[in-house]
């Protein structure tokens, strides 16, 4: 399986948006669902904390959390930097209807505090987009996240303190990611405990220009778990 570099993941990105015609909503929808349908299959439902971030991998997040609550988990959203974009208010609106719980203020609690209250972390906060180092608030979000003992599950990239080819031995060591659309360079470093493929909206023709070589997914599945096949 090939792992694209950034700049293919932005280009891939920008052909579906511009030439194959997709709205972000839609691909969104998608990557959320394969997340939480990733952890549904990984974890006992129980207190997630999801920290979104101000691009769309934060997006993918707000998503899932939605998602998550559908089956069974329960969801705590962190999402201190909020664009102000109707896709992302629509997002927040519809969690905030749900009665998701979003945590006030832009510093996350002590790193006991989170332990205590919550069984998981969702770790939305960047993509493929991130570069330098986290700006506050984000580089105390990575300080806390590293320091804690829950098992934290990336989506798309390991963010925090990672670079998205690669990777960052200092930074958060996630026990799940799950990439979308096609793993990055930086995946060549996780070393969790499970790696899940989701994202399944790529067109063939797409794939095949970008040669991402794929395994194919079960069935209708919207996910696939590539732990073994990323670690040859
Ligand atoms: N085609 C797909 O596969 C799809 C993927 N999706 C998800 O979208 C992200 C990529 O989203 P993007 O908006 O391009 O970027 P990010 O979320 O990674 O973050 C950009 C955001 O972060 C800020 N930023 C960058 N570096 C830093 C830093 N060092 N400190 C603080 N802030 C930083 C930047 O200013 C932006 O605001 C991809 O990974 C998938 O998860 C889509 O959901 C659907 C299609
Ligand atoms: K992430």
């Amino acid at each position: 399986m090939k792992l694209l570099t950034q700049e293919e993941a932005q280009n891939v990105d920008i052909e579906l948006f511009n030439d194959y015609k997709f709205s972000v909503d839609q691909l969104m929808e998608v990557a959320g669902l394969s997340v939480a349908v990733a952890v549904g299959k990984t974890y006992k439902a129980g207190n997630v904390l999801v920290c979104c971030g101000p691009g769309n991998n934060g997006g993918d997040g707000l998503v899932a959390a939605r998602h998550l609550l559908l089956f069974g988990f329960r969801p705590t959203i962190y999402y201190p930097k909020r664009p102000n974009k109707t896709l992302f208010n629509n997002l927040v609106t519809q969690c905030q209807k749900m009665e998701i719980e979003f945590l006030d203020g832009t510093q996350l609690s002590a790193v006991t505090d989170l332990e205590a209250k919550y069984d998981l972390i969702v770790d939305a906060l960047f993509g493929f987009s991130f570069k330098g180092s986290p700006r506050p608030p984000f580089d105390d979000v990575l300080s806390k996240l590293k320091e804690s003992r829950l098992p934290i599950c990336s989506v798309d990239v390991p963010s925090v303190g990672w670079d998205v080819e690669r990777g960052d031995p200092n930074g958060i060591q996630p026990d799940m990611l799950i990439s979308l659309t096609a793993p990055k360079l930086c995946a060549r470093y996780f070393n969790g405990r499970v790696h899940y493929l989701g994202g399944r909206f790529v067109p063939n023709t797409l794939q095949n220009k970008y040669q991402m070589d794929l395994p194919p997914y079960p069935g209708t599945d919207c996910v696939m778990d590539i732990t073994k096949l990323s670690k040859i």
